[in-house]
């Protein structure tokens, strides 16, 4: 295909997203079920400027002074993915290009309109209704920290060290900034696509895992010893299970539990891969659940959120996002801290993670949490932070001394939330 095939391809998945509300990695699964004389580099091309034109929305609508689905494709092809004004000569003759661009379409490309001017929340491409809220998180760095997370995001994995060390991996990869046991392949340029990790030999073999290095430092710091018996009570498919696992040598107990079975699902298949033989997953009705009670080592609620902090990877979820689903997220998150919590033995942690970075999921569930809920006590996840990530590296935000807020301008992963709480009663 030729780019104003492309981009007309990227303006029908956009128009589709907004009509149908259909998820992005489905728009473009369908349009290319649909057109199967795409390959494999036009489908990557017309995902890039999809994703490109999503993740910077409200900014690409302001300078293109325009938000339809074609100005979005356009200016992602532009902003995104680096193409010229010149490349943007459709071919007249080809049936697949948008029709030729307009004199006003020329001069906003030129970049007659200064992104500087805009307000804040469209320069952060932020949801305006988000604003005040992201804002008051993130004070002076809030345009910077939207705009860290309407970034390409780079592909992470970690090793499994039940069965390699990261200097057995033959990959191009390099090694992540703060886990010592994540492989990175940087975000790509233009029309690009990251190596397909899941045909390799090594993730084969159970070797690596895909996982956002925010994901693993969360779990590392969870710093399950080995022999702990460890609730991971909103499990999904298992991902932290797994990174837990490895952490403890696969000496241990790990309880993998989580509400939806669906989503719980592959986690068998997951740990067979691993080889983390020490994961038992209980799914609903759970009956084994209950005796289970006032015995763990350790409890992970790694709860149900907004997800503002993979953004980068899910850019639709973004404008999807309501205050009604934030409303209900927060109401599960009330729940899962309750519930979970019963699991920890006196003496025992439990670890609140989201992968939000608002205060009312993170911060605000955990003070009330503790202020409705006797014998919890919350400690600074900053020492351990700095003994397993060493001083040196990039810093987490920490609003109050003892939780920790990653983000991607901050630590450069994905956002994240923790908080450790210690049982005394
Ligand atoms: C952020 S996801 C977990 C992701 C998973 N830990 C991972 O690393 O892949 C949150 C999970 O919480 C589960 N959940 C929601 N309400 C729950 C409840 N009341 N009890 C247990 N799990 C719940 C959801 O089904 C969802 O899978």
């Amino acid at each position: 295909m030729r780019l104003g095939g492309r981009i007309a391809a990227a303006e029908e998945v956009l128009l589709d997203i907004g009509t149908r509300r259909t998820p992005v990695a489905l728009a473009l699964r369908d349009w290319a079920k649909s057109h199967r004389f795409a390959g494999s580099k036009d489908r990557a091309a017309i995902g890039n400027i999809v994703y490109d034109a999503l993740r910077h929305r409200s900014s690409f609508a302001y300078r293109m002074d325009d938000d339809s689905p074609r100005a979005l494709a356009i200016a992602g092809a532009v902003w995104g993915c680096g193409v010229s004004l010149e490349q943007l000569n459709f071919d007249v003759e080809d049936r697949h290009s948008p029709s030729p661009l307009t004199e006003t379409e020329r001069a906003l490309i030129s970049g007659k309109i200064d992104l500087k001017d805009a307000p804040d929340w469209i320069q952060a491409d932020v949801p305006e209704w988000l604003w005040p809220a992201f804002e008051n998180n993130f004070t002076d760095e809030a345009i910077a920290e939207g705009q860290a997370l309407a970034q390409r995001p780079p592909l992470d994995m970690r090793v499994n060290t039940l069965k390699a060390q990261r200097s057995d991996i033959e990959t191009e990869a390099v090694p992540t900034p703060l886990s010592p046991i994540g492989l990175r392949h940087p975000p790509v340029d233009g029309f690009g696509r990251h190596p397909d990790v899941q045909s390799t030999a090594d993730y084969q073999r159970g070797k690596i895992e895909i996982q956002d290095e925010g994901s693993q430092l969360v779990s590392l710091l969870c710093a399950a010893q080995p022999g702990d018996k460890v609730l991971d009570y909103c499990a999904g498919g298992g991902g932290k299970s797994l990174a837990l696992a490895g952490d403890m040598g696969n000496r241990g107990e790990i309880y993998a539990y989580d509400i939806d079975k669906r989503r719980l699902a592959p986690t068998w298949q997951r740990s067979d891969r691993a080889g983390a033989s020490i994961i038992e997953v209980i799914a609903p009705p759970a009956e084994t659940l209950p005796a289970l009670k006032g015995s763990m080592d350790r409890v992970l609620i790694d709860a149900p959120c907004t997800g503002l902090g993979t953004w980068r990877r899910k850019p639709d979820a973004k404008w999807r996002l309501t205050e009604n689903a934030l409303e209900r997220r927060r109401k599960e998150q009330v729940t899962v801290l309750d519930q979970g919590s019963e699991f920890v033995k006196v003496g025992g942690f439990l670890f609140y993670v989201t992968c939000s970075m608002l205060a009312e999921e993170n911060e605000a569930q955990v003070y009330a949490f503790l202020e409705r809920t006797k014998g919890f006590s919350l400690l600074s996840a900053g020492e351990v932070f700095e003994e397993r990530f060493g001083v040196d590296g990039p810093k987490p935000w920490s609003e109050d001394g003892l939780t920790l807020t990653m983000t991607p301008g901050s630590t450069g992963t994905d956002g994240f939330f923790f908080a450790v709480m210690e049982r005394s009663q």
